[in-house]
């Protein structure tokens, strides 16, 4: 008797469904390629679609199921539809992951394939052999802190304001909030030979809570990883944004940072590559090891895109991606995590379209997003 393992996917809004759909059918061919392995799909309602059917982002029992699952699969949330008002989709998204601890947000920014190189919109000399993964905090600081909207209306989804509104939001870090992402960082970095080097960013200069970010990932690594700590950097986010287009190989290894420079930054690198809609995300409760699984939240970093959504031309390589990281991390099954993400690079690479591989429009092709799934899962099928 195999394992079963039970998945949750929370398609979403917009492109999510979309993309979502694809990323199932590639895990449909690696369960029915590997024996033994049973999968238990249930799809639950998030986001948007929550609030317009329940009033909530998170309703009671997609958060009941996301707890008892081995594994979420996720698309996006959000839209213009729910725009700014006092109930947004984008709640549920942080509530479900302060409520599952995902404090690990891993965000593998090297290029899917060389072969993308001559669409990125930098020169190809600087683009070429850029390979970095983004370590961001993700339940803590601002995203997290205390905030207030101090209008005389109540509401900032209303339209008129009185001269004296403000509004704040609160940047908090704790020792320990800081240590253990440190400690995934470090986990990362050792696992390739020789170790990677661990660039962290902040904002000393001017934040509080970065100096004591700063002090603590240094005082971390050097108390329990001595021998990161010569290939330890601290850099300031604006310069570090700065670098990561105009020189990105001067980051190649584990770019450690809080929640929301993490967020931006890591929207930026996917200039690297070309688009967005290739780079795919990992949540998890502690740090992802070879030898042992943990449950976890796996999405596309990018958003809910409703310029483009329902017209069938999002790229799913994003969520496709994120499903080989649930089948690496979640799952514990490397080698199928692998295959995939081979079968990605050679429908990207193929020469059989014209000289490139197929495409979608994000990356100059034109290419729709069914299409695209379903050749990755014909290669994939080959390989597994
Ligand atoms: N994890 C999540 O669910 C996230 C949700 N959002 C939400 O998504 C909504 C839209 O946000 P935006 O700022 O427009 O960011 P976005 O990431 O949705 O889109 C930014 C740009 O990238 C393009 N893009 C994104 N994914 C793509 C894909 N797979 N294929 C091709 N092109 C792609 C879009 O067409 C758009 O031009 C907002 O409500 C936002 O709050 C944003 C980021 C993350
Ligand atoms: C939608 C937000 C809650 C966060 C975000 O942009 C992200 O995690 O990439
Ligand atoms: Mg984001």
């Amino acid at each position: 008797m195999g394992k079963t393992f039970k998945i949750v996917v929370l398609p979403g809004d917009g492109i999510g469904p979309e993309v979502v759909e694809q990323a199932l059918e590639i895990l449909k061919v690696v369960s029915n390629a590997t024996p033994d392995l049973q999968l238990d799909i249930t799809t639950h309602l998030f986001g948007g679609c929550a609030i317009d059917a329940t009033g909530k982002p998170l309703p009671e029992d997609t958060l009941a199921a996301c707890k008892a699952a081995d594994a979420v699969l996720m698309g996006s949330v959000g839209g213009p539809k729910w725009g700014v008002g006092p109930v947004r989709p984008e709640q549920g998204l942080l509530a479900l992951r302060k409520e599952l601890g995902l404090y690990a947000n891993i965000r593998p920014a090297s290029f899917a394939s060389d072969s993308l190189l001559s669409h990125s919109p930098l020169k190809e000399s600087v683009a070429k052999g850029v390979d970095f993964i983004v370590v961001r905090e993700l339940i803590g600081g601002l995203y997290f802190g205390d905030r207030k909207e101090l209008v005389s209306s109540l509401d900032s989804s209303k339209e008129e304001y009185a001269p004296a509104d403000a509004a704040y939001d609160t940047m908090v870090y704790s020792v320990g909030e800081v240590e253990r992402i440190t400690r995934v960082a470090a986990q990362i970095a050792l696992a390739s030979d020789p170790p990677l080097p661990i660039h962290s960013i902040d904002k000393a200069n001017v934040l509080a809570s970065s100096r004591l970010w700063r002090k603590i990932v240094t005082a971390t690594i050097k108390r329990e990883y001595p021998q990161l700590e010569q290939g330890l950097d601290h850099q300031l986010v604006d310069s570090a944004a700065m670098v990561m287009v105009a020189n990105p190989r001067k980051l190649n290894g584990v770019i450690l940072t809080e929640n929301m420079f993490g967020d931006i930054l890591s929207d930026e690198s996917s200039v690297i590559p070309g688009s967005l809609g290739l780079l795919p995300s990992a949540s998890l409760a502690g740090s992802p090891s070879k030898t042992s699984t943990c449950p976890g939240l796996y999405e596309p970093i990018h958003g809910s895109a409703p310029d483009i959504a329902g017209q069938g031309i999002a790229n799913p390589i994003g969520t496709i991606l994120s499903a080989a990281m649930l089948l690496r991390y979640s799952l514990g099954l490397e080698r199928e995590a692998v295959a995939i993400e081979s079968a990605v690079r050679k429908v990207l690479d193929s020469t059989s379209e014209g000289g490139h591989g197929l495409r979608t429009k994000d990356l100059g092709g034109n290419a729709g997003t069914k299409e695209i799934g379903s050749k990755i899962a014909e290669v994939l099928k080959g390989l597994l």
